[in-house]
């Protein structure tokens, strides 16, 4: 069985309440009959009741059997309101600008209905760039305790099966922390572990990557990464990792005993966290796209319930797999 064919029968038994707030979106409504048919979870969509009904009339998306709740008459505004007042009290934020955000902005109001346990998580960002739906989950989700830093990570599926365990490898951080520090990077690491082995059922190997294998190059930025690293030694953590190495010598098994040969996970690493989100953005596009990798996520890291994102450039059945995916990080 595949991952994704793995992930839905768990998601079919757990069945949890998954909200879409980009109901403007043909493929949101067209991804929501997908899950429905599919059985992997109950299905909120946000918005007009008439409005959502007549574009999935229009686009031949047979809808029925998902909630519709619509902001504007929801019996409960005035809590979820009066949450976001509280939420972003040091902020100064007025009843009337969280009144706004509440009934206009559906991504917030999705938020607020997993903060509050209506729905168990939410999947957006097919019509919305990526960090309009994190500033949503940020600040009405807010960090898991003990966590200071929300990252994201894509597992790649390659096509061959060369790289990684069986063609699977993880991302990170592809989508959210556009310069990280030392700490931050080493956080990102640990996350995508715990998501490796969580989400994916790997043991993870973890490269800390860079332009250079173990100080093959001086340069400030190889510094920081070199630092990620004794951070995490210093942490005692629980999985393998090592770094900065390029990334052939993370995932080429003869380049990585060149370049690194007393190193545990060069040559064989199955989770790749980049220097910066520059690299990792661009990265991850070009192997979906060279390579015809599938790219699932970005799966949201470090957020107290799951909010997951999307690319804009997302099929139908990206939208439906995370969805599966979201509903199976649910504790
Ligand atoms: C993630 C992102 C939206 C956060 O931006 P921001 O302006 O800091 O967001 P907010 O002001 O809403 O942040 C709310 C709070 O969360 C904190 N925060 C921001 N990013 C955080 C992170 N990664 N982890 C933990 N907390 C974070 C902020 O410091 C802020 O704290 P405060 O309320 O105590 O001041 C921003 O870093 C971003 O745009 N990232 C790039 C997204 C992107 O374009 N990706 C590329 C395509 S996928
Ligand atoms: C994750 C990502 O790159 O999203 P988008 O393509 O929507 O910017």
């Amino acid at each position: 069985m595949g991952l994704i064919e793995s992930i839905k029968e768990k998601a079919k038994l757990q069945l949890r309440t998954i909200v879409l707030p980009e109901t403007e979106d043909e493929r949101v409504l067209k991804a929501a009959q997908m899950v429905l048919e599919e059985k992997t979870a109950n299905v909120v969509l946000i918005g007009n009741v008439d409005t959502i009904k007549a574009d999935a009339a229009k686009y031949g998306a047979n809808i029925e059997g998902a909630a519709i709740v619509d902001p504007k008459n929801f019996d409960n505004i005035d809590k979820y309101i009066d949450e976001l007042v509280e939420l972003r009290r040091s902020k100064n934020l007025s009843r009337e600008e969280a009144t706004e955000i509440m009934t206009t902005e559906p991504r917030f109001f999705g938020c607020m209905m997993v903060r509050l346990g209506d729905a168990d998580g939410l999947v957006a960002g097919s019509n919305s760039p990526t960090a309009d739906v994190l500033k949503a989950a940020i600040q009405v989700i807010k960090t898991a305790p003990g966590i200071n830093t929300v990252s994201s990570t894509f597992v790649m599926e390659t096509k061959d099966g060369k790289f990684g365990d069986n063609g699977l490898i993880l991302f990170a951080d592809c989508a959210v922390i556009p310069e990280p520090n030392a700490e931050q990077l080493a956080d990102i690491a640990a996350a995508t572990a715990a998501t490796a082995s969580s989400v994916v059922g790997l043991e993870p190997r973890v490269a800390m990557l860079s332009f250079s294998t173990k100080g093959s190059a001086k340069h400030p930025l190889v510094d920081k990464v070199q630092y990620a690293c004794e951070i995490l030694d210093e942490r005692n953590v629980d999985f393998s990792f090592d770094g900065e190495m390029q990334a052939d010598a993370a995932i080429v098994e003869a380049i990585g005993a060149k370049k690194a040969p007393d190193s545990k996970v060069a040559g064989k690493a199955n989770v790749l966290v980049f220097p910066d989100l520059q690299s990792g953005n661009i990265g991850y596009k070009l192997v979906q796209r060279f390579a015809g990798a599938e790219a699932h996520g970005p799966i949201v890291q470090g957020l107290n319930k799951p909010v997951n994102d999307l690319s804009r450039g997302c099929s139908i059945e990206d939208i439906a797999n995370l969805v599966a995916i979201t509903a199976t990080q649910i504790k």
